[in-house]
C-alpha cells in the first residue's frame, strides 16, 4: 500500500520529497567561529596530521576551538600546550614499524615505553601508545603474539606503579596509497587479534587504542565492536574513510552515531581527531570535525 504522501504525489505527478537525515555535516555547515559546547566527548587532536603547520600555531587553534587536549606532537611543545590550557592525551613511544613482534626490538621498546611513562607522569597524560610492529617473514603468528606479550610484560609493572595505561593501536594494512593512510605488513591489523592480546595482558593498565578509521577498513561493524569491547578500550582515534580525510558527508563512517555509541558505553577518556586535512583551510577542517563529534 502506498503511503499518504506517495498517493498525493502520484495524484499530482509531483515527486515525493522526504526529509532525509544527514549523517555528516557538510563543510558549509560549520560556522567560522564554531567552538565545542557539549564537551561530552573529550576531544583531542593528533598533531602530525597538521604538518607542516608550526605546532605552537596548531596549539592556539585547538584552544580556540575548545579542544580539551592534544597528542602526537614533540614533547618539547608540551609546556606550551599546557600554558594554552590543553591537556596531553597520549604520549608517543616506539614507532609502529619497529615493535615487539621482533625480539631484536625489545630492549629499545622497553626503554622507550618506560621513558614515555615518565613523560606521561610529568605532564599528567593518562596513556602511552604502543604497537605490535611489522610481521616478521617466516615467523608463526603464535610466536609473534608471544613476543609482543613478553615485551609488554617487561613494562606493565612499571605502568601499573605509575598509573599510566599502555594503549595498543590496531592499524589497517589495506591502504597502500600513502605512508600514513595504511600500514601494509603491520602485524596487529586484525582488531580481534589486538583485543585477544589485550585480554591476555589481563591488566587495567593495558588497553586497545580503537582507531575508528582503521577498524572500519579492516573489520567494520564499528558500533557493535565498540559495544562489545568497550571495557578493553582506552583511547579512540577518528578519520573519514576512504582517504583518512575530513569527517564530512563524502566519506562512509557515521561519526555522530559512533560518538553517541562511545558515550553510551560510559567512556570518559579522550577521542583524538586523526585525519589528514584535504581542504584548503585545515583549521576549518578541524573545527568541522570537532563539531561533528560534539554530540
Ligand atoms: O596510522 C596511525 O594511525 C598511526 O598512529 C601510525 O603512527
Amino acid at each position: 500500500m502506498l503511503a499518504a504522501g506517495a498517493v498525493a504525489a502520484a495524484a499530482t505527478s509531483q515527486p515525493v520529497k522526504a526529509a532525509l537525515p544527514i549523517a555528516q555535516a557538510t563543510r558549509d555547515a560549520v560556522p567560522a567561529d564554531f567552538r565545542i559546547t557539549n564537551k561530552r566527548i573529550r576531544q583531542s587532536v593528533m598533531g602530525w596530521c597538521f604538518n607542516p603547520m608550526p605546532v605552537p600555531e596548531l596549539i592556539k587553534h585547538c584552544a580556540d576551538i575548545g579542544l580539551e587536549a592534544i597528542e602526537g606532537i614533540d614533547p618539547k611543545f608540551y609546556p606550551e600546550a599546557k600554558k594554552q590550557g590543553l591537556k596531553i592525551s597520549l604520549v608517543g613511544s616506539h614507532g609502529f614499524a619497529t615493535g615487539p613482534v621482533d625480539t631484536a626490538n625489545h630492549e629499545m621498546c622497553v626503554a622507550k615505553l618506560k621513558s614515555s611513562i615518565d613523560t606521561a607522569v610529568e605532564f599528567g597524560a593518562p596513556s602511552v601508545i604502543t604497537f605490535t610492529g611489522m610481521t616478521v617473514k617466516g615467523m608463526a603468528d603464535a610466536t609473534a603474539e608471544k613476543n609482543c606479550l613478553d615485551c609488554w610484560k617487561q613494562v606493565i609493572d612499571y605502568a601499573t606503579e605509575k598509573k599510566i595505561v599502555l594503549v595498543l593501536e590496531h592499524l589497517n594494512s589495506r591502504d597502500d596509497s600513502h605512508p600514513m593512510k595504511g600500514h601494509p605488513g603491520y602485524f596487529g591489523d586484525d582488531v580481534e587479534r589486538c583485543i585477544d592480546l589485550v585480554k591476555r595482558m589481563d591488566s587495567p593498565y593495558f588497553k586497545l587504542l580503537f582507531d575508528v578509521y582503521h577498524v572500519q577498513i579492516m573489520n567494520g561493524d564499528v558500533i557493535r565492536r565498540i559495544q562489545n569491547y568497550h571495557s578493553f578500550i582506552g583511547h579512540y582515534h577518528t578519520a573519514g574513510n576512504p582517504g583518512r580525510k575530513e569527517l564530512d558527508e563524502t566519506q562512509e563512517i557515521n561519526y555522530p552515531a559512533v560518538m553517541k555509541a562511545i558515550l553510551a558505553t560510559g567512556y570518559d577518556l579522550f577521542v583524538a581527531q586523526e585525519f589528514i586535512p584535504t581542504w584548503d583551510d585545515p583549521i576549518l577542517a578541524l573545527r568541522h570535525s570537532a563539531m561533528v563529534c560534539d554530540v
